[in-house]
């Protein structure tokens, strides 16, 4: 088996070195990171939290974007809101890069890994499932979800929780209903299975990643990997199909019982059935019964939203509860702006959530300290200039949100938990690109207004039934490297009934 891989990644290096001397712009800019073969090495066999630190501590060195030169593959290194803008800003750079061809066998081309044509239809298709009125009837999942969620941290009031499965638990019951209007509660054990699944798939693309000869799918295969990924998807991928078949049944049979004025009356408002909650699957079905899409788009399209829709917000809960935790006065705060909105009402209406102000500029604040994305990935459309180099067309830079939310230039003091950086004056003196928790520009995150809202909602619950403990201190946190911001151990809170 050695002997194999030595070969293989020697026939490797042999080919890139082409493109190392291709390249010649790009060789000869300042701030290029080349590790050489040893130090190569090193890095492809690092774990997830070295990775993690190794990234930033490159950005720190070269205060901003760099060039990267790893195994044969030059990569460019964005780090900085300027660079990040020239990129995210354009309308030509924005096919992903070869990196989520990682992603393929979970995702296949769905929104979030398609490219051209297949992207814009699809995006055109599903930008009316995310409408404000189809978004009030998710707040009601959000609600209900949130009330149970405070229900089960009341019984453990004032004991240390580990928030992480918590939170998971949360924004995948709510992803479930929402997406695919279906409770997971009736799905037995499938839930934990495939939240573990998607932890592990994390660490197995991450090592695809950094060992650049296992991009070859026939040498992914060879050496047993891709068995291996096969086996953690499995129960993954069945977990959406037997949901998309769930869901299915009911759409066809609410279809048939309505007449043809309530069918009418659906279609105007995005497919919505009086019959039963609007799901973000029925504008698949329905779209499937105009031949708009196949089986298929709609299997890639669910797996899409489940995984996109549940990790992202898991994450963002996690850090946004810690940050509370360490900060009473934004709690109370919080509250304050709570009491004023709920002023003769039980519940607050969408409307109250759009108009939030503090409570909206914590959220961002937090999301800017630990963006749920720590990167993301395109591949340039053209060759383009930087600092008088030219990157050409073909290269795939990589924004590093986690390092641009960390510019001391644009956020001062940027460990500093501080949401007034979020006033209107204060955004107004920075770029648009400063802040891209949800990326920026046309391929940014479809489900922003979802998550706020699911945000604001959870908080305003927890914030309103308890005081938020931390035992977790910021400082003794190792992030891991992965595609969604996490933490090597839990993250530890007590949650104190009011
Ligand atoms: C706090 C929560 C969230 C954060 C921070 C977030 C962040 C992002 C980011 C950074 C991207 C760009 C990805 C890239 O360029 O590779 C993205 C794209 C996307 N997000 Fe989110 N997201 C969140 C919640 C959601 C939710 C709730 C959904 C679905 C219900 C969703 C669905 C998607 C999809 C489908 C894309 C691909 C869009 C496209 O390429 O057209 N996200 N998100």
């Amino acid at each position: 088996m050695f002997f194999y891989l030595f070969g293989i990644i020697f026939l490797y290096l042999v080919w890139k070195l082409k493109d190392y001397f291709d390249f010649k712009d790009v060789k000869n800019y300042s701030k290029t990171s080349t590790p050489l073969i040893k130090s190569a090495f090193n890095i492809a066999f690092l774990s997830q939290e070295e990775i993690f630190a190794y990234l930033r501590r490159n950005a720190d060195r070269f205060q901003g974007s760099y060039a990267h030169w790893f195994f044969g593959l030059w990569s460019f290194e964005i780090c900085r809101a300027k660079d990040a803008e020239q990129i995210l800003g354009s309308a030509k750079h924005i096919d992903k890069s070869n990196i989520y061809n990682l992603l393929h066998p979970f995702l296949k081309t769905g929104l979030l890994t398609s490219n051209g044509e297949k992207w814009h239809t699809r995006r055109r298709l599903l930008t009316p499932a995310f409408h404000f009125d189809i978004l009030k009837e998710y707040l009601e999942v959000f609600r209900e979800e949130s009330d149970r969620l405070v229900m089960s941290l009341k019984s453990m009031n004032g004991k240390e929780v580990d928030i992480v499965p918590i939170a998971t638990q949360f924004t995948l019951n709510t992803i479930c209903e929402s997406a695919m209007g279906v409770k997971l509660s009736g799905f037995g054990n499938d839930g934990i299975i495939y939240r573990k699944n998607i932890y592990q798939m994390g660490t197995l693309l991450l090592s695809r990643l950094l060992r650049p000869w296992l991009m070859s799918d026939f040498v992914y295969s060879l050496l047993g990997h891709k068995k291996q990924m096969d086996e953690v998807l499995k129960p993954v991928l069945a977990f959406t199909k037997s949901i998309i078949a769930t869901r299915k049944a009911n759409f066809t049979n609410t279809t048939i019982e309505e007449t043809p004025e309530e069918v009418e009356l659906n279609e105007n408002i995005y497919f919505r059935s009086k019959k039963r909650r609007y799901a973000m699957m029925d504008t698949l079905l329905q779209a499937e019964q105009q031949g708009l899409i196949d089986d298929e788009g709609i299997i890639e399209e669910t797996d899409t939203f489940t995984f996109e829709g549940h990790d992202t917000t898991s994450s963002a809960i996690t850090f946004i509860i810690l940050l509370l935790a360490h900060h009473p006065e934004a709690q109370e705060a919080i509250f304050n702006e709570i009491q004023e909105f709920l002023h003769m009402k039980d519940e607050l209406t969408i409307d109250d959530f759009n108009r939030f102000e503090y409570m909206d500029r914590v959220l961002k604040e937090c999301m800017r300290i630990y963006p749920p994305v720590p990167f993301i990935s395109r591949n340039l459309a053209e060759d383009y200039q930087h600092d008088g180099f030219v990157q050409p067309k073909g290269t795939t830079v990589n924004i590093h949100i986690f390092d641009i939310h960390r510019d001391p230039e644009i956020f001062p003091d940027p460990e500093k938990f501080d949401p007034d950086r979020f006033l209107p004056e204060n955004c107004a003196k920075r770029s648009n690109f400063a802040f891209i928790a949800f990326s920026a520009g046309m391929r940014n995150c479809i489900g922003q207004r979802f998550a706020m809202l699911e945000l604001k909602m959870v908080v305003s619950k927890l914030v309103s039934n308890f005081k938020i403990v931390p035992i977790t201190q910021r400082e003794d946190i190792t992030f891991v490297g992965d595609m969604i911001l996490r933490s090597r151990e839990p993250i530890r809170i007590k949650f104190i009934r009011k």
